[in-house]
């Protein structure tokens, strides 16, 4: 019995790690496998062939980590930096233990084969010296994983997992964070293997399995996702009573895990843990979690600051052009946005609009064209890049992170300024003063600890602006921010706007169906249609012009070419 104890010790570690990359930053995984039977490997290998002892086991642990990593690195390369979908990204997981068991496999005398390695010279502890290794071992690195999952780099995870395009345009590097955390859930995986090699003195290919990486994801699903001490659990009691009910009910036993798993994904999808949760608290009422108050500070400038009058303007698009296969959508657009300037972009329903501020803030988009952000060229950089020169972009529809709080959210806005500890939560958000201008406005200040779920479309329309300033632009991109708004929100957000490219120096390119409020706050206005600029010029010529009138009122209408 101890003995199938110790084994599930090490697998419950690899079980957190698969909670934290699939729970907490919602890469579904099936290879952790791999990684715990390449540390298993690491220690069978060097034990058999070159030797034992203590400078051997470390050399072996040590290669065994730095062989789970580097080939996590790669994985997490392939999987996450070429934007591909996250599904893709599951079937390559899926794909790496079917082969390093391949691997294994064709390694002939070396790697044992089928057969594996057995009877290598191991260390011959008493099971209760075993038993305290694989426990202290796990209880460290689910204290490290608890401590990482609840700090602030712990809820850009969660931000990553609820919204990653949203933290991409917030300049939140989401794929060298997910490679990271990839990498350093293979270390801990494939040190789970050496160990339980070392103790179990047998590797076998079923250990590198696609099996196992399967199993890993169902005692993860039924002990709860995202909640760390669920998957611990359900490995520790599931494995127990699996190898026991092997025993004395074989081929049943899987049966009944499968019917428990499918019952738990229907029923609990959120697994046991929150029940348990429940039942504690029930039965603890007065342990309620005391909620964290945040302050907010003011940033001193990182840069950035007042944009000031130079020689170079801060956007200058040329000759942009989009395509969908044959379809044009955006053709030969030319535009400069100035220092202290409110420029709206308008034109009917499916004039381009959208798709230029895509052009804009994402230089993978365009066809064609330069996009120039401060003088420099996005390239075909991805939104980070573009937010690292200076654009900040708001989305149409609302688009914010439904269980992180307001405060959380503003500290998601700095990442890429002021960076997230790894071990504990800030209790101050440091702010530039535009956002603060208009946390103050729209009362949001007062609601920092509250999850953004709870607030109304106008507040969120509010903290969306605001976190967008947080990362201190010198070009803001709003598609239409007053929609869906009351009018005394939308004076609210134009008094907000004015300042920001008054007191500020801000460009602002405005997207907006609502005419007047665009004929308040701009100085120029630039009309779209059919992927064209129809026209630019002041308020008063555009509203003048009658082909602007014409294009509003539906009537076809040549645009220049
Ligand atoms: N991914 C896509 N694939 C194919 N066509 C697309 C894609 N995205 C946008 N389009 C097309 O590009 C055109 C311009 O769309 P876009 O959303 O930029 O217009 P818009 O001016 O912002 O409209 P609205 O005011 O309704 O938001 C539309 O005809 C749309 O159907």
């Amino acid at each position: 019995m101890t003995n199938i104890l110790i084994r599930t010790l090490f697998l419950a570690t690899v079980a957190m790690t698969v909670d934290i990359l699939w729970g907490y930053l919602g890469i579904l995984t099936f290879g952790q496998s791999a990684f715990f039977g390449i540390g298993a490997y690491a220690c069978g290998l060097i034990f058999t062939h070159y030797g034992f002892g203590p400078g051997w086991a470390l050399a072996a642990l040590t290669i065994g980590i730095a062989s789970a990593a580097l080939v996590a690195a790669a994985v997490g390369w392939l999987a996450f930096f070429h934007g591909v979908s996250p599904l893709y990204a599951s079937i390559i997981t899926l794909a790496l233990p079917i082969v390093v068991t391949q691997v294994i496999f064709s390694g002939g005398n070396f790697t044992g084969s089928s057969s594996g390695l057995s009877g290598f010279p191991t260390y011959y502890w008493p099971l209760n010296i075993w038993f305290w290794i694989a426990g202290t071992f796990l209880v460290l690195t689910t204290t490290a994983g608890w401590l990482l999952v609840r700090s602030d780099f712990g809820r850009v995870f969660v931000a990553i997992r609820e919204n990653e395009e949203r933290c991409a345009y917030l300049g939140v590097p989401v794929s060298r964070i997910k490679i990271m955390l990839m990498i350093a859930s293979a270390a801990v995986a494939s040190a789970a293997g050496f160990g339980y090699a070392a103790f179990s003195n047998v590797v076998a290919p079923e250990l590198a399995g696609f099996q196992l990486g399967t199993e890993f994801l169902i005692w993860t699903a039924l002990g709860g996702r995202g909640t760390l001490l669920g998957p611990v659990f359900a490995t520790i009691g599931i494995d127990t009573m699996s190898s026991w009910l092997s025993g004395t009910l074989p081929f049943l036993w899987k049966l009944l895990t499968g019917v428990a798993f499918v019952a738990v994904i229907v029923l609990l999808p959120r697994g046991l843990a929150p029940i348990v949760g429940n039942m504690m608290r029930r039965l603890l009422p007065t342990r309620t979690a005391a909620t964290r108050s945040v302050t907010l500070e003011t940033a001193t400038s990182s840069g950035r600051g007042r944009v000031d009058e130079g020689d170079v303007p801060p956007l200058r698009i040329a000759a942009l052009s989009r395509q969908y296969g044959s379809l044009k959508v955006l053709q030969d657009v030319t535009m400069v946005g100035h220092v202290s300037e409110l420029l709206g972009i308008i034109g009917p329903n499916g004039a381009g609009k959208t798709t230029l501020m895509r052009c804009i803030s994402d230089g993978s988009e365009r066809s064609g064209g330069t996009v120039e952000v401060n003088g420099v060229d996005i390239g075909r950089g991805a939104p980070q890049r573009a937010v690292a020169l200076g654009i900040g972009r708001s989305f149409q529809n609302t688009s914010l992170f439904d269980t992180l709080t307001v405060a959380e959210c503003l500290m998601l806005s700095r990442y890429r300024i002021d960076g997230a500890p790894l071990s504990h939560r800030r209790d101050s958000v440091v702010l530039p003063e535009p956002a603060l201008d208009i946390l103050r406005a729209t009362g949001l200040d007062q609601r920092l600890g509250d999850e953004t779920r709870f607030l109304s479309h106008g507040m969120k329309r509010g903290l969306e602006l605001a976190m967008v300033l947080a990362t201190e632009p010198s070009v803001l991109l709003l598609d239409e921010p007053t929609a869906g708004l009351t009018r005394a929100e939308r004076m609210v957000i134009g008094d907000v706007l004015t300042r920001l490219k008054v007191t500020f120096g801000m460009c602002i390119i405005l997207i907006e169906h609502d005419l007047d409020f665009v004929r308040e706050i701009s100085d120029r206005v630039v009309v779209l249609h059919q992927g064209s600029m129809l026209m630019e010029g002041t308020v008063e010529e555009v509203v003048a012009s009658d082909l602007v009138k014409a294009v509003y009122a539906g009537h076809q209408t040549e645009t220049p070419a």
